[in-house]
């Protein structure tokens, strides 16, 4: 890429929400969600949007999503107002039946970021789906948060060099991010480091409660400016410390099936693409246990597995190269490819030249 190449990039890159195409979007109201405020009227006051802001609600998806028990959590907000509420963003947002037809083309225009890895991005239909949740599994070292580094940059590209022309929301719950890692994939990409590391917005997650919690500040930030990814690496880790024993099971689950539900809301809400990374434990049950002779299941149970939209395994091979297998998915086969991990990002497997 030529050095006047890598400044086009730069400059379309994200950061640029001052970008006009961007600012033309917005005028007309197309690709961004509808601001809270916009409730405002009609018998819902100020008052009302600052009570629901403050719980997180920052966009009239959010309130049309949720169901109403949520809105009447809310302190200060009646039940007369909480239906009010639920009408007027009904209004707003389509909530009842479409043509599948008119979904297919809706679809059709989701954005896919790139993995790093054509092969990858073509086992996955094209890269990370953005409105959905895809999990990534697999043990230690097989290079799960090393993806989620590489897409916290390509998430930032152009759309037509497989970005998502957003910004990067990263929680990390083990304290593996490495932003020196950013700097190398940004200037594989030519982007500037500097604007690359300024769009990756990233929190420590210190306790499960505190994980949930940093959902309600990334509401408010995605309302706030555009963002095309939101990574938790890794998802369950501090549930297995916060929650321990039997006892605590349903507790947990219970923590984790909201959690993962406001995940999907973000993504629906924001059409950002949730990635997240899971660990593994070894599965001593049913039939795989039996014939496999080394069977690892993910963690989080039915709630994970169910909440997932695609579930991927990663599993080591040789040298750099890892194995992407997919797991569970709504529209893709079962089918494996191979990728590479590298100091510049995930990317494919070099091919060995014959001697
Ligand atoms: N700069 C780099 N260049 C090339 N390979 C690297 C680089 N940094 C890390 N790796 C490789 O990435 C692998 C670690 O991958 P990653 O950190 O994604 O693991 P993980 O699946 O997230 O594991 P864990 O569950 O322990 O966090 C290591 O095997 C290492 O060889």
């Amino acid at each position: 890429m030529t050095q006047g190449q890598a400044e086009e990039v730069v400059e379309s890159a994200v950061a640029p929400r001052e970008n006009e195409q961007y600012m033309e979007d917005e005028e007309e109201g197309v690709n961004g969600p509808l601001l809270i405020e916009q409730l405002e009227g009609n018998g819902i006051t100020a008052g009302d949007i600052r009570k629901l802001k403050a719980e997180g609600f920052h966009t009239i998806e959010s309130v049309a999503y949720t169901p109403k028990k949520a809105l009447l959590a809310v302190k200060g907000i009646s039940e007369a107002k909480a239906d009010k509420i639920s009408l007027e963003a009904a209004k707003l947002v389509p909530l009842g039946f479409t043509t599948a037809s008119e979904f297919h083309s809706r679809r059709s225009e989701l954005i896919c970021i790139t993995t790093g890895s054509k092969q990858l991005d073509t086992l996955l239909g094209g890269g990370v789906e953005t409105g959905s949740i895809t999990e990534v599994f697999g043990e230690f070292r097989t290079g799960k948060s090393q993806l989620c580094h590489t897409l916290a940059v390509t998430c930032q590209l152009p759309i037509d060099m497989g970005g998502g022309e957003g910004k990067c929301l990263y929680i990390d719950t083990e304290g593996t991010f490495r932003p020196v890692r950013l700097v190398s994939i940004a200037q594989r990409y030519g982007l500037n480091p500097d604007d690359c590391l300024d769009n990756v917005a990233y929190a420590r997650a210190y306790n499960a409660d505190h994980q949930f919690q940093l959902l309600n500040l990334a509401a408010q930030m995605m309302a706030e400016s555009r963002f095309s990814l939101l990574i938790v690496d890794s998802i369950m880790s501090l549930y297995r410390t916060d929650y321990s024993g039997r006892g605590e099971l349903s507790a947990r689950q219970s923590h984790v099936a909201k959690y993962m539900r406001t995940l999907q809301r973000l993504a629906d809400e924001f059409g950002i693409a949730v990635v997240i990374t899971n660990q593994v434990v070894a599965q001593v049950d049913g039939a795989s246990a039996m014939f496999n002779p080394d069977p690892k299941k993910p963690i989080g149970g039915n709630i994970i597995a169910h909440s997932s939209t695609t579930r991927l395994s990663f599993k080591k091979g040789k040298a750099e190269t890892r194995i992407c297998k997919v797991y569970d998915s709504p529209c893709l086969p079962e089918s494996e490819c191979v990728f590479a991990i590298y100091e510049d990002g995930i990317g494919d497997p070099k091919v060995e030249e014959d001697s």
